[in-house]
């Protein structure tokens, strides 16, 4: 598999599509010349990259949910309902688990046994197996745009289908669905398999249709550093835009210090918009949007609203173009569309009280903003020198030699070497750096906030402390204090 940073030719991507159609025979319905058509038809109310695009000119914060069931009326019953009566401004359709392992016989019996059993046996809406016709009931069913949001390594087919049926944003990428959803695939066969799917978007893109991608940014949601979590972010929308890819939503999962959740959201869109420039990539429409809260949540309700209305808050003052909306059956399970829609009701409430209201600039921010692109410096550099330029390359051996290195990811290619904790503020600092090339002073400076810490609860500095923090949240506070 020869990979290189460098734009497929249509050569290139048609002949590997023939055999992404071939994975399921709904892949049978997709059809690219009848999908612009139909793409171009949408009212631009309904297409996701130009409601994005408005609402940054308007300085504006969109509520989006996460929902998705088995069955298809069910699914757009539950649409309908977050749309209208949750007020979302984007809808997504969040795909179910076996999708994202291409296991699509086990999808198909899902929906068999959830049109037995009267509700959804599925942890999410499977796309692929409702084809084309299906996904375009879905869309033509709500007034609003669609996002898939799921988890696949191997996102080709799934991407083909919803594309083709109206569907104009995509989450994932190669680093951010292979790290912290996948077990045992080569970062060579993600970057590869997410080059496929930015290639389709840029196709589209080159028939003049617009279609977000979205970069997954919380990765593992478990205290990932802001500079790691930017860094694979930039690169994904760098590999992204090198395929044709216009619009672009960069993430970020809300840590819990305001100011240092600020300085996430704005080096994100400062950096990305910095490197398209410097790359020659023109014309880029970058956006950004803020994860509430993505780690252990409080199982109690009221308790469970205070955390996803601050994290509102801090998406509103982080002047994000999107927030993710968290729900109160976040320690439960799937939640109901009641509790999705009453999340959403929440979050727009903040939204809308905070609406022209940016977080002013400070000492902390300005001194937070500045380490965070120090240490984004660092990563940045390395990926290009062990790549020699190349930033597919580069990305492939950074992972591999921990210079990219996600707190707690399951995959087998991830080092795991780097661990995190909070300080005295409850940022997220760098307890070990493992092989993450910092400088001496980068690694001074998070040591010495963490001291801090130490001092005040008495203790040595500790993975204690990194435990501690991961309960933290859902047993009520932000920074795990010792008992
Ligand atoms: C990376 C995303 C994790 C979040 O994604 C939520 N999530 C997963 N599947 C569904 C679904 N089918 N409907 C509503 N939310 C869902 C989980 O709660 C978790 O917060």
């Amino acid at each position: 598999m020869n990979i290189k940073n460098k734009k497929w030719t249509e050569e290139e991507f048609f002949k590997v599509r023939e055999e992404v159609l071939k994975q399921w025979p709904t892949g049978e319905e997709v059809d690219l010349a009848e999908g612009v058509k139909y793409l171009k038809e949408l009212p631009d109310h309904k297409n996701f990259a130009k409601k994005l695009w408005t609402a940054k000119q308007d300085g504006k914060t969109l509520a989006q949910p996460r929902a998705g069931v088995a069955l298809l009326n069910e699914h757009i019953e539950l649409l309908s309902f977050l749309s209208e009566e949750g007020g979302a401004d984007l809808l997504p359709s969040t795909i179910d688990s076996y999708t994202r392992l291409n296991r699509y016989e086990e999808c198909e019996r899902g929906i068999k046994e959830s049109e037995k059993a009267g509700r959804s046996l599925l942890n999410g809406f499977p796309g692929v197996n409702y084809g084309v016709k299906g996904c375009k009931r879905v869309l033509e069913a709500v007034d609003k745009p669609l996002q898939v949001r799921h988890g696949t390594p191997d996102a080709r087919l799934l991407a083909e289908i919803t594309m083709s049926a109206g569907w104009t944003s995509y989450e994932g990428g190669g680093i951010s669905y292979n790290l912290p959803y996948a077990k045992s695939v080569s970062m060579e066969r993600t970057i590869r398999d997410w080059q496929y799917v930015d290639r389709l978007v840029g196709w589209y893109e080159e028939q003049g249709v617009s279609i977000n991608r979205e970069p997954y940014g919380p990765l593992t949601g478990t205290l990932v550093p802001v500079s790691i979590s930017n860094a694979v972010q930039i690169i994904e929308c760098l590999l992204a835009a090198e395929q044709g890819v216009k619009s672009i939503t960069l993430g970020y999962g809300q840590c819990g210090n305001l100011v240092q959740d600020v300085a996430a959201i704005r080096t994100l869109q400062e950096l990305a918009e910095e490197y398209c420039e410097k790359l020659g990539y023109e014309n880029m429409q970058i956006t950004t949007v803020f994860h509430q809260w993505m780690g252990g949540f409080p199982e109690d309700e009221s308790k469970a609203f205070g955390v996803i209305s601050n994290g509102a808050a801090a998406a509103a003052l982080s002047g994000a173009t999107k927030v993710i909306v968290k729900t109160t059956h976040e320690a439960i399970g799937i939640p109901t569309k009641e509790a999705n829609a009453n999340a959403i009701k929440a979050t727009k409430m903040v939204l809308n009280l905070l609406e022209g209201q940016t977080l002013p600039d400070s000492e902390e921010l300005e001194t937070e903003i500045k380490q965070v692109k120090a240490e984004i410096k660092c990563i940045m550099d390395k990926v290009y020198d062990l790549g020699n330029g190349d930033l597919a390359l580069g990305t492939i051996e950074a992972v591999k030699q921990g210079v990219i290195d996600i707190p707690f990811a399951p995959a087998n290619v991830n080092m795991g070497k780097m661990l995190p904790a909070r300080d005295n503020k409850g940022r997220i600092r760098y307890l070990e750096c493992g092989n993450i090339p910092f400088t001496d002073e980068i690694k001074a400076f998070n040591t010495a906030e963490l001291q801090k810490r130490a001092d005040f609860e008495g203790r040595e500095i500790s993975f204690q402390m990194t435990v501690d923090d991961i309960f933290a949240v859902g047993k009520g506070t932000l920074i795990g204090r010792p008992e």
